[in-house]
């Protein structure tokens, strides 16, 4: 089965996180569901970089990397993954959606109101838990 490698931006503003939501997919199970954002990590690409990078493209900001969090390792039907994820603030937050078709600032306690990918429920879990 095909495995990859993803890193995922915890974007953190004023004690709210950013979710952002999928556009549909073939794959049911992602299709439309909450994410944070991020994507595949490019080869031999250092993760820093490459959640720098996709943060760039995806939402056309600059984060700053502040800790690395949960890594979730998840088997979807199709394929399995690893997912890195890394808690983040930004000096100017003035996202733009390239790729994502919603998005919500949510507290903690408000995480598990989402539709979320299932192999985002370990990081959901454990901000909810800080
Ligand atoms: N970015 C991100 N991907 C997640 C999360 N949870 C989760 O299951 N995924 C899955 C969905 C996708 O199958 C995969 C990430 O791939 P992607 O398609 O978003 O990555 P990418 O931006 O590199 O896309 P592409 O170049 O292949 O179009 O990981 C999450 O919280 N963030």
């Amino acid at each position: 089965m095909k495995h990859i490698e993803v890193v995922a931006a915890i974007i953190v503003k004023d004690d709210k996180y950013l979710c952002v939501q999928r556009p549909w997919n073939k794959y049911n199970y992602i299709s439309e569901k909450f994410e944070f954002p991020g994507g595949k990590i490019e080869h031999e690409e250092p993760k820093i970089d490459a959640i720098k990078r996709e943060i760039l493209e995806e939402l056309k900001i600059d984060i700053n990397v502040i800790e690395e969090s949960v890594t979730v390792n998840h088997e979807y039907p199709d394929f399995k993954m690893t997912m890195y994820s890394f808690i983040c603030d930004a000096n100017d937050y003035n996202f733009e959606l390239t790729e994502h078709i919603d998005y919500k600032w949510l507290k903690k306690e408000e995480l598990d109101t989402l539709d979320w990918a299932a192999a985002d429920i370990p990081i959901v879990e454990k901000l909810m838990e800080k």
